[in-house]
């Protein structure tokens, strides 16, 4: 079975991250970076782009990809291939929440918010961030494998930092 492509887009300043409170659908009620399945006929990059746009209001075009990690749901044979990706710039205004959006973001899939890099809300993530996340942010590239019992458990991982994400 092909492996299901998947974007995440971490947005970050030198001391802040913007994550997005999931709203519904996988992952609802985690805070994590922004993605969601790669459509037929774009990029990889294109899809993180794309769905950045759709989840957070902001374009990047300096996008760098610095992840690559693998998931596996016990019981279920298809594997998800997360992309990750970066970005210190970009243009246009995030959706936060204040009261001239309320209404739209009560529709949005993600409520985005910054959190200070020591803040990180690592207990309302997924339980694989706490492994990669200090490597993200502290600049590195990482591929990891992650085995998963229901959405909270891993059961196997394995987690490398690489010089190259040759995909
Ligand atoms: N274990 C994990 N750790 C993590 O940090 N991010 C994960 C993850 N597993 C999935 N993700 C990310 C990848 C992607 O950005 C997002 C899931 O993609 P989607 O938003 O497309 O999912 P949905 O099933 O809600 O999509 P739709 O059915 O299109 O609404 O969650």
């Amino acid at each position: 079975m092909l492996n299901k492509l998947l974007t995440l887009v971490l947005v970050r300043e030198p001391s802040r991250v913007l994550l997005g409170l999931k709203k519904k659908g996988f992952g609802e009620g985690k805070w994590n970076g922004f993605g969601g399945k790669v459509e037929p006929g774009e990029t990889i990059l294109e899809g993180a782009k794309r769905e950045l746009l759709e989840e957070s209001g902001v374009v990047s075009n300096s996008l760098e990809e610095i992840g690559l990690l693998k998931f596996e749901f016990v019981g279920d044979p298809q594997i998800l291939e997360v992309h990750v990706f970066t970005s210190n710039t970009f243009e246009g205004e995030i959706k936060e929440s204040d009261g001239s959006t309320r209404i739209f973001l009560h529709f949005a899939e993600m409520r985005p918010q910054w959190f200070y890099t020591d803040k990180i809300p690592l207990h309302q993530m997924w339980a694989d961030d706490k492994y990669w996340f200090p490597m993200f942010l502290k600049g590195s590239k990482f591929k990891g494998y992650f085995l998963f019992e229901g959405h909270e458990k891993i059961v196997k991982y394995q987690l490398d930092e690489v010089e190259k994400l040759n995909s």
